[in-house]
């Protein structure tokens, strides 16, 4: 991927497993939200290619990316504020079905008994991430760590297999990042396959099946924990940070 002169990823070929959790890890400006971009379709690669479940992502606009299962999170919550927790869910839930939502408007009865158990399903997701006691409130009202979480409540309700989540602790607390944490193994239990992009390291070590090592837009290292930690190309680029702690 070039930016004009600069070259943000120069080599990367990496898999993620079905039922996997991997993490791309690397120094900031290695090249990882640029990845998670290309992956998802919000860029266009300059070379090269991604696929998902044997199908090329080439060319898709990102509603197609997410339609065929493979849904992010961002960095930065994109929710609406001014609605409760559970509409943002509703909303999110009549994207996967809008179809449905004239008729639901019509209030046809079929539609009627749709829109319930689409009601039933937001509580479900608004339980499995644990906010369900704030389902009445002002998405803007939420504490950080909540809207995060509320973040991935969104991406779920797009009924993901693959969900990419974007540094999702950044800024939580160690409470949060407990809760976050119980949430991941909540969703691998389930079969969900992760992606996971993250600064906070303890964290990484402790979830990750795999681990794909960036530094200046190219892979150097992709194992387990285990073999990252003792890498000394990884512990080189990791220099002054630490590896383990960073
Ligand atoms: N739209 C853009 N135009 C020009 N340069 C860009 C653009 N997006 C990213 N870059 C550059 O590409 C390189 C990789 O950036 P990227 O944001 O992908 O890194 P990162 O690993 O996600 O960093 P961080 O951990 O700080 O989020 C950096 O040098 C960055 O300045």
């Amino acid at each position: 991927m070039h930016f004009g002169g600069l070259i943000a990823i120069s080599d990367m070929n990496f898999h993620v497993n079905e039922g996997e959790l991997v993490s791309l890890i690397g120094p900031n400006g290695a090249g990882k939200t640029t990845a998670f971009n290309i992956i998802t379709g919000f860029q266009r690669p300059t070379k090269g290619r991604v696929s998902f479940r044997g199908t090329s992502l080439a060319g898709l606009k990102p509603h197609q990316v997410t339609s065929l299962g493979l849904v992010r999170t961002f960095q930065r919550t994109n929710l609406f504020d001014k609605i409760s927790v559970f509409d943002n869910v509703l909303i999110g839930l009549h994207r996967k079905t809008s179809a449905r939502l004239l008729g639901t408007l019509l209030s046809l009865p079929r539609e009627r008994k749709a829109e319930a158990e689409l009601r039933d399903q937001a509580w479900e997701i608004l339980r499995l991430v644990g906010i369900e006691h704030q389902a009445k409130e002002r998405a803007s009202g939420l504490p950080y760590g909540d809207q995060r979480l509320l973040g991935v409540a969104l991406a779920l309700a797009a009924q993901p297999s693959a969900l990419l989540l974007d540094e999702p602790v950044s800024g939580m607390n160690a409470t949060e990042t407990g809760r976050f944490i119980e949430l991941i193994d909540k969703l691998r239990s389930r079969g969900t396959t992760i992606l996971l992009v993250e600064h906070d390291m303890p964290m990484v070590m402790r979830i990750s099946d795999r681990i794909v090592v960036l530094n200046y837009g190219r892979i150097i290292a992709n194992g387990t924990p285990k073999e990252i930690q003792n890498d000394p190309e990884v512990i080189q680029a990791y220099l002054g940070q630490g590896v383990k702690h960073a």
